[in-house]
């Protein structure tokens, strides 16, 4: 069989250049964008000032927006941190550790007449290892299990998206919701340009507040 060479990427920024140059193309090979961003070696000097922690829910830190092709973030999960049961609204979703472990639960997408979700698989991901998946694969979630120690993971999607769906467990009810940037390029996001918080990880609007030049803050409560 054809061995396919992988080109080590030695810094952050030379990965991200390698992932400009194979997103060019619009056919694209899963394994090598795998191989490529497991290569390289994960150095928290280079991506630090990306990596910006909340106290309460895990973070999404832009880092490139790949030429409009991709959108390369770097997610941060302090203790317990977790994500809901989501999919990747038909983008490929590359998922490489930087730092700790996360685990990731695999579900079946819900049974249309039951409602019922099915836990497929579940493995930890250990530190620059490079996850991948598409809604084919069915829907996952996320967590830093750990009670003492924090992670990060560089995310790639493509093409890139800013809304999801969510799903409970218990009922395989979905909700589309928005998804935000922590920071952008380093840079928080200003306060005044985020439309709608809320205290939990997806942004899931059961509680939010949003703030219009009209009204100014409203608490708006149910989504
Ligand atoms: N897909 C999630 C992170 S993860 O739980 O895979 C997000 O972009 O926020
Ligand atoms: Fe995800």
């Amino acid at each position: 069989m054809e061995q396919t060479e992988v080109m080590k990427p030695e810094t952050l920024d030379d990965l991200i250049k390698v992932l400009h140059k194979i997103f060019e193309s619009d056919n694209i090979n899963v394994e090598e964008v795998q191989n490529i961003m497991e290569a390289y070696d994960s150095n928290p000097q280079e991506w630090m000032k990306f990596a910006k922690f909340d106290q309460f829910r895990y973070t999404r830190n832009l880092v490139d927006e790949g030429n409009g092709k991709f959108n390369l973030m770097i997610l941060c999960w302090g203790e317990g941190h977790g994500s809901s049961i989501h999919d990747h609204t038909d983008s490929h979703c590359f998922m490489k550790l930087l730092q700790g472990q996360l685990k990731e639960t695999l579900f079946e997408w819900p049974d249309k007449k039951t409602c019922n979700m099915v836990q497929k698989s579940q493995r930890i991901l250990q530190t620059n290892q490079c996850a991948y998946i598409n809604d084919s694969f069915g829907l996952h979630r996320v967590e830093n299990a750990s009670h003492t120690e924090c992670s990060a993971s560089l995310h790639l999607y493509s093409p890139p998206f800013k809304t999801c769906q969510t799903f409970d467990q218990r009922t395989g009810h979905k909700n589309t919701v928005k998804m935000t940037f922590w920071s952008k390029f380093g840079e928080r996001t200003p306060f005044n340009f985020i439309e709608t918080t809320c205290c939990c990880p997806m942004n899931c609007a059961w509680m939010s507040l949003k703030k219009s030049p009209e009204n100014g803050w409203r608490l708006i409560l149910g989504s």
